[in-house]
């Protein structure tokens, strides 16, 4: 089938690249020339696991192309794939003017049926919207293509995007299926998704107005099961629980499950935060406040200090003077994108306390160092306290402590005598649970976990 991605960041360049995967002939367009630059040239805008090798295979096949011609790429899909940013407006609900710009061009340019395919994560209503402007558009022109507006939410996770998308849980399609069109769409939209059905049915067809639901209704519940472990955790912390031992005691519980309950020091990302925030928001609308979620997003802006807050409790609140490691800068482990990312919000409670600290990041270093500058643009000063460096051992050197921000696999399983020797004072403060506090403490560690305290235990 022939396919347009409007969009091409992390979701539209995987659904672009694995619908070319599986046959289709795959035209991704995108605004930003120098992103389709570096697709052009054999490159990847981000890191994504598995994707450079499936973009590279399918430009060979002659499968998939990127371009910045919006005519050429109205013309080449009989289904267009919105996939462009829904970035929180400064109410927090959704900005929706990428969605709708991109709604408009398709009605300028269409001359034939189109399926319109919501894949950005946009507000209950917004398919109507979708559909009022490419009909305002077709209006100007006085040009009367069908066309139908589909919403297909997408669920991958960043660092696992190819793996979510080629073998995805659930495919969740809203049409509305009472016209000629809807039922034309739906057949395209079965004959689209029929390779990743084949194992077993994954589709779930709905009206359009659920299926846009259904994704904030997955995030936010998702981002629930976070704030309330991190808030358990931190009662666990004072009590002298093990938040580990607690997940596994109600993990084994199948009603519960062990799956997105790690205490840890927030999450970030592009998307809970804005989801949650957008959901609240449109609430509001309705005239219904959102309990449950105002506080998800309360306990995780406190869960983002928490780091910071056992560190000032540790050193005091003046830190000048003082140095830290930071290990992990991205807001998740197998991506480089930093929206978000727990350890922004860690770096600047350090540096404006008068610490300087040595950061470092698998693969984030380019984009920490990106949106770190500007940051701190009306505060160089701060900046200047922030060292980038290329291995883990090297932010080490003479720091009063090490803090793990990301779970990346390589920091593990470190060289504990080494991490011992080279920071001044061996105080680790580990956001992510990565260890287990009986072992550190019998090395040797002063170790500070997210509701795991050795120390109240013991008392
Ligand atoms: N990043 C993720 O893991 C997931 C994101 N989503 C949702 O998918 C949507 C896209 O998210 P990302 O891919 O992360 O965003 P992104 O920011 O990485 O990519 C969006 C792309 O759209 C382009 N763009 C903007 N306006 C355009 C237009 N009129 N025509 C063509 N291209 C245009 C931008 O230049 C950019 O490259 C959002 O609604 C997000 O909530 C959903 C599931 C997962
Ligand atoms: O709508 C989206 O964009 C996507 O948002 C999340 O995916 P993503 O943000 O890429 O990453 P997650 O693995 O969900 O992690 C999000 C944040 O939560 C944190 N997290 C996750 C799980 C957990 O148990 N504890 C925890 O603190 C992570 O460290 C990270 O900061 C969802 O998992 C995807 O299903 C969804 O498609």
């Amino acid at each position: 089938m022939k396919i347009t991605i409007i969009g091409t960041g992390y979701v539209g360049l995987v659904t672009g690249a694995c619908l070319a995967e599986v046959g289709n002939d795959v035209f991704c367009l995108d605004v930003d020339q120098r992103k389709i630059d570096i697709l052009n040239s054999g490159g990847i805008p981000i890191h994504e696991p598995g994707l450079s090798d499936i973009v590279a295979r399918n430009i060979a096949a002659g499968r998939l192309k990127f371009s910045t011609d919006v005519a050429a790429s109205v013309a080449h899909g009989e289904v267009q794939f919105i996939a462009v940013g829904t970035p929180p407006d400064e109410d927090g609900s959704a900005d929706l003017q990428y969605v709708l710009a991109a709604a408009r061009n398709i009605g300028r340019h269409m001359n034939g049926f189109r399926v319109i395919v919501d894949k950005s994560t946009v507000p209950v209503g917004t398919a109507d919207k979708v559909r009022a402007a490419i009909a305002e558009e077709l209006k100007k022109r006085d040009h009367n293509s069908g066309f139908a507006v589909v919403s297909n939410p997408e669920f991958l996770k960043e660092g696992a995007a190819v793996e979510d998308f080629m073998r995805p849980d659930r495919i969740v399609i809203g049409i509305d299926e009472h016209t000629p069109d809807g039922q034309r769409a739906h057949a395209l939209m079965k004959k689209l998704y029929l390779p990743f059905n084949r194992n077993h049915e994954r589709t779930f067809w709905m009206d359009v107005r659920s299926a846009e639901f259904t994704k904030y209704a997955a995030n936010a519940m998702l981002a629930t099961r976070i704030s309330f472990m991190n808030e358990l955790a931190n009662l666990a912390d004072k009590v002298g629980a093990d938040i580990e031992a607690v997940r596994h005691g109600i993990g084994s519980d199948p009603r519960i499950g062990y799956n997105f309950l790690y205490a840890g020091c927030g999450y970030g990302g592009s998307c809970f935060p804005k989801d949650v925030q957008a959901l609240e928001r449109t609430a509001r609308e309705y005239d219904q406040n959102l309990l449950v979620l105002q506080a998800v997003e309360a306990v995780n802006d406190r869960q983002k200090r928490i780091l910071g807050a056992k560190i000032i409790e540790r050193f005091g609140q003046d830190l000048s003077g003082r140095h830290f490691a930071i290990w992990g800068l991205a807001f998740k482990p197998n991506t480089d994108d930093m929206r978000e990312a727990p350890s922004r919000v860690l770096i600047e409670q350090l540096v404006s306390r008068g610490a300087t600290v040595a950061v470092y990041d698998p693969v984030a270093m380019e984009e920490a160092r990106r949106v770190l500058t500007l940051d701190f643009e009306s505060r160089p000063e701060l900046l200047q306290r922030i060292r980038f460096v290329d291995t883990p051992v090297n932010a080490l050197e003479a720091a009063d402590a090490l803090a793990i921000v990301t779970e990346w696999k390589t920091f593990r399983s470190p060289d504990f005598d080494r991490l011992k020797s080279m920071l001044r004072q061996p105080v680790v403060f580990d956001g992510r649970n990565l260890f287990e506090p009986e072992i550190m403490a019998d090395a040797g560690f002063e170790y500070y976990g997210i509701g795991r305290s050795v120390k109240a235990r013991q008392e």
